[in-house]
């Protein structure tokens, strides 16, 4: 069945020379600067900085300074904004005003932020009931109106500059405890948060290296956001005479005086108005710009279409003749990840050819790249990851020439199975709506979306099967509710539903025990029989796949280094690379001498990108087996 042929070709630790420009691997700040929004923003957010800092020195005497001869004035080549009752200069006041406003503004956020952090993110420390507590502290506190809490805040403490800011600060708090506690509950549940206190980390520690880090991206474009909002909610308690007082003076305090001559110079009003609107709209583009940023960056989900989608491959390369009738032919992939001494290269110059309808096995140690290989081929690559191929065609379709979005509709017909059945699954979802998800989303263009109850019995259907009994049932039920073999065949279920041809399923036994393990297994190779589906099957477990494929590729270090049908590891000898060589050897089978430690692979162990004298087969077979 093996028409195929995989070579591992030199590799080379840098990246291709010239590539793609969207995929070439750019800096967080860079990225976020080619964003025209984050650069009006920052451009604004400067402009406001500086007056804030210049504006007393340059305008102070123009906003104090009285001029009983020019009292009223409306708007003029002098007087951008007019004058005011007592003749001084409006927009020199404005000036002026920016840095108490802006001030006012910052620390109004940071306190109220600060609060919130400290009581949405504090109980995850300490256990169910103080987060219940806290969480209904934060539920009453949301329900009551900000204008309300604000106005309670001034009376109790007298209108002024401080009180308005404690006021916004107050306001705020809430809403940033229950953003905080969103993100603090879902680290809290996290296996790593679980296992950091199994190792008995301090509480301290839990929260500072485990909690904070992974919750400070969201707050602090949350944060962002909060600041224009802070501005306007500022202005308008100045505005209803409970904010600032006189002598001191806002943009607020501004407006509120503009008002009062609106109809004989109107600039005296929409100048200080529309200098608010200016710096709330700086701050939410900022805050958008973090966001859109954080979410195409880290927090997205990898797509298949943006930052680490597939790089066209630029230059001509001198290729074979595609392989005739070939589900999937991939040269030259090669998937790099910038790290702190330049770009790592982690699966070199891969070649892998699949043809319809066979089970095709990946083996290789924890790190050789299988799971980035595979994701790469799928369009799933990690957005920080630079992806090049020198051809790639799926279905006889040239992937490279597609426009990203052609690529993601031709990437369809791949199905992927998902290595952690726990995590692949929206633990918030019933499996059945999860399931029902995929023939609604999945549609042929011109026809009808099916309805929610259709589309529940699809769901319901396809749970059956892969042999779970009692589907209806179980389509009920959430993720948790299933064991870890149900949730497998779930997703294996979940992949086929949409009828790819190609099945991708990756470590899709991993966390199972052997009884299950082989159930999965069945099934796995069943339903690529029953309709005709191509697989390839990503382990370490060489056994397994010897089971369940024909063909075992084997990738040692970022490299396919050994390709040969599954008979041939009846005689190992015969095999090509040592490595391939060393793990079947070190096989345990019903000769192999129990009294004996058993074979293992011996340190091969070399980081990838060392040089080629530190790859396996340049080293003596000995060292190896
Ligand atoms: N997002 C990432 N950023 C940086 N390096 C990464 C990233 N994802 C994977 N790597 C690196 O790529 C290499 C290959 O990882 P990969 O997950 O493909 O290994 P694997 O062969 O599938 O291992 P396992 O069997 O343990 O899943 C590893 O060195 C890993 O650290």
């Amino acid at each position: 069945m093996s028409t195929a042929t995989e070579t591992a070709p030199p590799a080379t630790d840098t990246p291709p020379a010239a590539t793609a420009p969207s995929v070439r691997a750019r800096s967080g700040a860079t990225r976020f600067l080619t964003s025209p929004m984050a650069v009006v923003s920052l451009v604004l957010l400067a402009a406001f900085v500086v007056v804030a800092v210049v504006g007393p020195t340059v305008w102070g005497d123009a906003a104090s300074a009285t001029r009983p001869d020019a009292v009223l004035l409306p708007a003029s080549g002098d007087h951008w904004f007019g004058t005011d009752a007592l003749g001084r200069d409006i927009f020199a006041r404005v000036m002026v005003a920016t840095r108490l406003s802006l001030v006012m503004a910052l620390s109004a956020t940071a306190a109220g932020a600060v609060a919130g952090v400290l009581l949405g993110g504090l109980p995850v420390a300490f256990g169910a009931r103080v987060q219940r507590a806290a969480s209904a502290v934060i539920t009453t506190w949301l329900a009551f109106p900000v204008l309300l809490v604000a106005m309670l805040v001034v009376i109790l403490l007298d209108a002024g500059t401080v009180t308005a800011v404690i006021a916004l600060a107050v306001t705020m708090t809430p809403s940033f405890a229950r953003l905080t506690q969103t993100l603090a509950a879902r680290v809290g549940g996290s296996e790593y948060l679980a296992a950091a206190r199994l190792l008995g980390i301090s509480r301290t520690r839990q929260l500072t290296r485990y909690v904070v880090p992974n919750i400070a991206e969201p707050v602090i474009v949350n944060v962002t956001l909060s600041i224009g909002g802070g501005l306007l909610a500022l202005s308008s308690l100045s505005f209803l005479g409970v904010g600032v007082q006189p002598p001191d003076f806002d943009w607020g305090r501004l407006l509120s005086d503009g008002f009062d001559q609106v109809y004989t110079s109107s600039a005296a009003a929409l100048g200080p108005g529309a200098v608010i609107i200016l710096a709330g709209l700086t701050f939410g583009m900022l805050g958008e710009s973090m966001a859109a940023h954080l979410r195409g960056g880290r927090t997205r989900s990898v797509g298949r279409g943006g930052p680490g989608a597939l790089a066209v491959a630029p230059m001509p390369v001198a290729l074979a003749e595609p392989v005739v009738g070939a589900l999937l032919e991939v040269r030259g992939l090669r998937v790099t990840f910038p790290g702190p001494h330049g770009p790592r290269a982690v699966v070199r110059g891969v070649d892998l050819v699949l043809m319809p309808g066979e089970i095709v096995g990946v083996v290789g140690e924890s790190g050789s790249g299988k799971s980035v290989t595979m994701t790469a081929i799928a369009g799933l690559a990690d957005p920080t990851a630079h992806v090049h191929a020198d051809r790639m065609l799926l279905r006889g379709e040239d992937l490279l020439a597609l426009s990203p979005r052609d690529r993601s509709a031709a990437l369809r017909a791949i199905g992927m199975v998902f290595q952690d059945s726990l995590t692949a699954l929206n633990p918030a979802l019933r499996v059945g709506t999860q399931l029902a998800e995929v023939p609604r989303a999945a549609r042929v263009a011109g026809t009808a979306r099916p309805s929610r109850r259709a589309a529940h019995q699809t769901a319901v259907a396809a749970l059956g099967a892969v042999q779970i009994t009692d589907p209806e049932r179980r389509a009920r039920q959430f993720p948790h509710e299933f064991s870890g073999g149900m949730r497998q065949r779930a997703l294996i279920a979940m992949a086929q539903m949409s009828g790819p041809p190609l099945l991708v399923a990756d470590e899709p036994t991993t966390a199972l025990d052997v009884t299950v393990q082989r159930q999965v297994l069945t099934l796995l190779r069943r339903q690529c029989a029953e309709n005709g589906q191509t697989a390839v099957v990503v382990s370490h477990d060489i056994a397994v796949l010897g089971e369940l494929c024909e063909r075992l590729v084997v990738m040692y270090q970022g490299e396919v280094v050994d390709a040969f049908p599954t008979a041939d590891l009846r005689t190992p000898e015969r095999l090509a690379h040592p490595y391939s060589r060393a793990l079947v050897r070190a096989l345990p089978d019903l000769s192999t001498d129990v009294t004996q430690p058993l074979a293992t692979v011996e340190a091969l162990l070399v980081a990838p990108g060392s040089g080629p004298e530190d790859r396996p087969e340049d080293r003596p077979e000995e060292e190896v087996a």
